[in-house]
């Protein structure tokens, strides 16, 4: 069965469009993350899943149902969102309650399902309480236990963590990972900014980018073989180190010049008419090396060191002018700044992008 199923979905206001026909099939239980730069649509897209904007073109379909003009309520959907949006006034019975009392609900339905939610989200020592004596993350937790009474098919969550401090959002993403666990049948579509939450919380990522959608995968894909540069770009962080190259050699294997000179060869198959043409070399900075031999990848100076204890990032210079690379070590490396470092990569960890920036391993 369908969990949901966007077809050639586009949205505009007035003359400007803003989502350019997205093609999605969401399985039932799949837990889905919007990730992209700030305005690509990942709100946009998820109010039209719950029916809060209209859909322009496409269809949308629930469970196999057309729901482009089923109004919100007639959608079995919550949302969570990022301002938690509680009644002041209501304890936190009160508030969870809510909804189901106005959709008259009976009285022991309501404790029930009050009750197990509060459970889920360990609110049962609070639900006396009025938000306002309540930390920000368990805030939250009560609008997540308010949508969790709704018993919706589809769980929508509008950046839910973000006005969270560190520690809290760490917390509160684990309350969410176990929801799903807990919630398996229920399909759930998260947008974020936050690589972490995305990694660690999405069965796919959607990565959106101006209203269109570079890729979709389970996060170790994107991660691992992004299918072009932005999408290469956009996960990760720091951000792969991309340099510009020209392709000297084709076959089974791939040679390329990289700016400054140095040649190096991928395990990648290109055919021979990309002889001569234009590429983007990329290798993450968390699978840059020091190199011990003669054998390395390319070498520069050390501009900045920024020690993190667990990691330091080091800023080379002098392979491409004014893009420094950033090798990302473990641990705290003697190298200080104004050092002359070498580095290598595992081959298989290297990266080719075309003049287009797709993948030339995809
Ligand atoms: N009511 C509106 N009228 C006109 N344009 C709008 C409206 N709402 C959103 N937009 C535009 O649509 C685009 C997508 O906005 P949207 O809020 O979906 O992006 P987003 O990816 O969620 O951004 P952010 O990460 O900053 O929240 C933006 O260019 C935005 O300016």
């Amino acid at each position: 069965m369908t969990g949901l199923l966007l077809k050639d979905i586009h949205k505009s206001y007035g003359a400007v469009d803003v989502i350019h026909g997205i093609n999605l099939d969401i399985k039932q239980g799949e837990f889905i993350v919007f990730v992209g730069p700030s305005g690509c649509g990942k709100s946009t897209l998820l109010r039209m899943i719950a029916g809060l904007e209209e859909i322009t073109g496409g269809d949308m379909f629930i469970d196999g149902d057309r729901v482009n003009d089923v109004p919100p309520s007639k959608r079995g959907i919550a949302m969570v969102f990022q301002s938690y949006a509680l009644y002041p006034h209501m304890t936190v019975y009160d508030n969870m309650a809510f909804g189901m009392r106005i959709a008259k609900e009976s009285k022991e339905e309501i404790d029930r399902r009050v009750r197990s939610a509060a459970e889920i989200l360990q609110l049962t020592n609070y639900l006396d309480r009025l938000p306002k004596a309540l930390s920000g993350g368990q805030r939250q937790r009560v609008a997540i236990g308010r949508a969790i009474c709704r018993d919706p098919k589809v769980f929508l969550f509008d950046e839910p963590l973000s006005n969270l401090d560190a520690a809290l959002r760490v917390a509160t993403r684990i309350e969410i990972a176990k929801l799903n666990e807990q919630m398996a049948d229920t399909t759930m579509i998260y947008v974020t900014h936050d690589q972490v939450e995305a990694m660690t919380l999405a069965d796919r990522i959607v990565v959106l980018s101006a209203g269109h959608i570079e890729q979709v995968g389970a996060p170790l894909e994107l991660y691992e073989r992004p299918a072009n540069l932005f999408v290469a770009r956009f996960i990760g962080s720091p951000a792969m180190n991309i340099i510009p190259s020209t392709i000297s050699a084709t076959g089974e294997q791939t040679t390329v010049t990289l700016a400054g000179g140095k040649s190096v060869t991928l395990d990648i198959a290109t055919n021979a008419s990309e002889k001569g043409k234009k590429a983007s070399f990329g290798v993450r900075p968390e699978d840059l090396q020091a190199a011990q031999s003669e054998d390395f990848l390319f070498e520069g100076t050390v501009s900045i060191v920024e020690a993190l204890g667990e990691v330091t990032l080091l800023y080379i210079e002098g392979l491409v002018e004014n893009e420094p690379l950033i090798a990302k070590i473990p641990g705290i490396p003697q190298v200080n700044r104004g050092d002359k470092v070498r580095f290598t990569a595992d081959k298989a960890k290297l990266h080719l992008f075309d003049a287009e920036g797709r993948s030339y391993r995809a």
